[in-house]
């Protein structure tokens, strides 16, 4: 049994409808495919400094029905990147005029079935044109880990920077979890450092399949991102790669009896001694 799943990857700009645009034909492109899954990047909606509080407050429940009814007319399972969102899961609102970096899953009869924020937030210099990232400084972090089950697999959920902290896919592979996803916007110098390696890691530790689905490209004058949008499975294969740069979507199958017989023929939830 295989199931078909796509990365896609985007150079998103701060223009909300081109980039639904982009995606909506994307969409069309991996379904083309035969995917049933499709991973957005980071950010996909709106790619800018500064405006995350605005699209926010303005634009999510656009994004959200744009959403739901895409998943609807494709048939897809659709996990979206991430999207800012002004309130919190249980509906409070984020203090300080902050909101939260969350990742939506809807189902293929257009219901968001699952919402994750992102855990880790990226202050961290780069001597990149850009330099200082401050993530914090317009994001609250989330708290709770998210596991969603589908027909096809548990989809454990996770964004970007959260990808250096191996503790947290630990605890999702603890939580049943088959498939990992990565949505990202991994700076261009961190990205050729680390990117491809740190997903790899996470497959082969956690046995899982891993979608690392980035921005890709010079979004303005400081931002540069990495691209290299892949799919790599639990024995640590990259079944499918992306450009550096550019939007586009790439796709690999899911096989879960290869997986089940790496997980028996090297039991490591079994040998792990130290948690
Ligand atoms: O700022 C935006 O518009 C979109 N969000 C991002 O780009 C986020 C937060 S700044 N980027 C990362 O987490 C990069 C991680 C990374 O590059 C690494 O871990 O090396």
């Amino acid at each position: 049994m295989s199931v078909r799943v796509a990365a896609i990857q985007m150079l998103s700009s701060e223009q909300l409808a081109s980039n639904l645009q982009t995606a909506t034909q994307l969409f069309a492109q991996a379904k083309a495919q035969g995917a049933c899954l499709v991973v957005l990047p980071e950010n996909f909606a709106m790619f800018a400094a500064g405006v995350q509080y605005q699209t926010a407050v303005t634009h999510f429940v656009e994004i959200q029905q744009w959403l739901a009814e895409q998943a609807k007319q494709q048939q897809l399972w659709i996990i979206a990147g991430s999207i800012p969102c002004a309130f919190r899961p249980d509906g409070s609102p984020v203090p300080d005029k902050k909101v939260r970096s969350c990742c939506l899953v809807y189902n293929p009869q257009g219901d968001c079935v699952a919402r994750y924020d992102k855990i880790h937030l990226f202050d961290v210099q780069v001597n990149d044109a850009q330099g200082s990232y401050q993530e914090s400084a317009t994001f609250e972090q989330g708290t709770d880990l998210v596991v969603v089950k589908t027909p096809f697999a548990n989809i454990g959920l996770s964004i970007c920077y959260d990808v250096r902290f191996p503790v947290l896919y630990q605890r999702l592979r603890d939580l049943g979890a088959e498939i990992i996803v990565v949505p990202a916007a991994f700076t261009y110098l961190t990205g050729q450092a680390h990117w491809q390696t740190l997903l790899r890691a996470r497959a082969i530790e956690t046995q899982c399949l891993v979608i690392g689905a980035g921005q890709g490209g010079q979004h303005n004058a400081l931002r540069r991102t990495w691209g290299h949008s892949q799919i790599i499975d639990a024995w640590g294969n990259v079944l499918a790669e992306q450009q550096e740069v550019g939007a586009g979507v790439v796709v690999a199958d899911y096989d879960l009896v290869e997986q089940y017989r790496i997980r028996q023929q090297m039991p490591l939830l079994q040998h792990r001694r130290l948690c």
